[in-house]
Order: C-alpha cells, then sequence, then structure tokens
C-alpha cells in the first residue's frame, strides 16, 4: 500500500536496518520498534545472501509483521556508496521488481543515474503494485554545484517519482546553507515530495532542520548509521519535537 504522507506529521522519521542476516536485522527491529519511527529502511545491500530472492522476500514479510509500519526496500549502488553486492543491475532490478509485488512493502528507492530503461520499468511495476518510487541522488565526496543538485531533483520528477531524494556531502558550512537553500528554492517548484540531507558532521543540522525547509522526511538512526552524520532515532526526535514546540508557540 502507499503511504499517505500527511502535512502535520512532517517530518517523518525513517530508521534504516541494516543487518547482514535476518537474526541481526531482527535484532535491530527490537531495538528499534520502541523508539517508534515513522518508517523503516531495509537498506538490504547489506544482507549476506540477496542473491537468495526467497531468502529476501520472507525477511520482508517478517519485517513487516514484526513492525507494522511502512517499509522502504533499498538495494544502494556502489557508485553511490551502498555496500558490494553480487547481482548484476537486471537481478537486482528483478529483484526491485519482485518485491514492489509483496504487501509487505510501500516503497522503493532507486538512484536517479541509472540507465534509464531500468528506472522506467521501476516506475512501471511499482505503479502497478500500487507502490512509491524514490528516486535518489547521493554525492559521498562533495555538495555539487546548486545546478547540478537541481537537476537531479527535476530528473526524479520528470521520469515519474513519487519522491525525489537528495543526500549530498558538505566540505564547508557555506555547503549545508547551499542545500537548505536549494531544498527551498525546488520544493517549491516541484509537484512531488522532496528529500534532502546534508551528510557528515556539518551536516547534522539539515537532519535536524531540514524540514522547514521543505524536506519532509529525514533518517535517524538505530542500531547502526547507515550513512555519516545520522543522528540517533531517540535524540532525533527529541530535537525536532523541541523546535516544533518552540516554533508552533510563537
Ligand atoms: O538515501 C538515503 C539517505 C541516507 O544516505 C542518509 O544520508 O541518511 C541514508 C540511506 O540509508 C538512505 O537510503
Amino acid at each position: 500500500m502507499a503511504v499517505i504522507f500527511e502535512e502535520k506529521k512532517i517530518p517523518y522519521i525513517c530508521t534504516p536496518l541494516t543487518g547482514r542476516n535476518k537474526e541481526e536485522i531482527i535484532g535491530e527491529l527490537e531495538v528499534i520498534l520502541p523508539e517508534k519511527p515513522d518508517l523503516i529502511e531495509w537498506r538490504a545491500d547489506f544482507l549476506e545472501n540477496l542473491a537468495d530472492f526467497s531468502c529476501v522476500l520472507s525477511i520482508l514479510e517478517e519485517i513487516a509483521k514484526k513492525s507494522g509500519l511502512p517499509l522502504l526496500f533499498t538495494i544502494r549502488s556502489v557508485h553511490e556508496g551502498g555496500q558490494p553486492i553480487t547481482l548484476t543491475e537486471e537481478q537486482k532490478v528483478q529483484l526491485l521488481s519482485d518485491v514492489c509485488k509483496s504487501d509487505a512493502i510501500s516503497l522503493i528507492d532507486y538512484e536517479v543515474s541509472n540507465n534509464p530503461e531500468y528506472i522506467r520499468e521501476l516506475r512501471r511495476v511499482s505503479q502497478l503494485h500500487g507502490k512509491q518510487l524514490i528516486l535518489s541522488y547521493h554525492n559521498f565526496n562533495c555538495t555539487p554545484k546548486n545546478e547540478e543538485i537541481m537537476k537531479k531533483l527535476f530528473l526524479a520528477e520528470f521520469y515519474g517519482a513519487d519522491i525525489a531524494k537528495a543526500a549530498v556531502m558538505p566540505e564547508t558550512k557555506d555547503d549545508v546553507l547551499r542545500l537548505l537553500q536549494i531544498t527551498n528554492n525546488v520544493e517549491e517548484s516541484m509537484d512531488i515530495p522532496l528529500i534532502t540531507m546534508s551528510m557528515g558532521s556539518l551536516g547534522v543540522l539539515s537532519r535536524i532542520i531540514g524540514w522547514t525547509y521543505g524536506s519532509f522526511l529525514t533518517f535517524g538512526s538505530g542500531v547502526e548509521a547507515s550513512a555519516p552524520g545520522q543522528v540517533p532515532i531517540r535524540k532525533l526526535k527529541q530535537l525536532i519535537a523541541m523546535t516544533k514546540e518552540e516554533m508552533d508557540a510563537k
């Protein structure tokens, strides 16, 4: 089922699972669930036996049953900061398509830099099965020029994504400001929801206040962070709640 995101609940908080096998993943869930994230992301590129599709589907069902939360399924590419996997791109697209048929998931993530044919195929299959497609862009080295980041986000919209996402690495404080400014500008002119973050220690602020600039979801770590700079979910929720409370009171 597609998730209906409500304005008043923004920012949504998503916590990643990075376990290497079923036991580790279930163990992570036990730690994460009491913290009440809004969504769970399964970073399946961390799984040891990703090539065993039926194992992947059974873990998915277990996560959904245990959590009762909307589930985002991601196999992050190595070229955008993911773990090395043994699947070819074609096999990966096949797995993502199979996953779309499962009632256990609500969203999938795929990089906007991938072959347009694969992107179109995943758009078609996800739509057919009522799943939302996030088209994402990651840069773990730097924060590219504004035009380049904006181009990726608009490209995601062009391909028919339900959500556009960009995660970039700041080298200076100014890079963090630029990312927030881009978020603010793009959110006003785009018809789909946007998720952005600046990574690393400099980028922490963007994960806490990005929603005030138009990023509707933020990632808070559970047992292990899936990207540099993620704030542990409990702290992230507290910081956002305090900020919101003060803003609402003024
Ligand atoms: O795309 C993202 C965002 C992210 O890279 C982050 O910086 O929080 C973490 C990833 O797990 C997720 O897929």
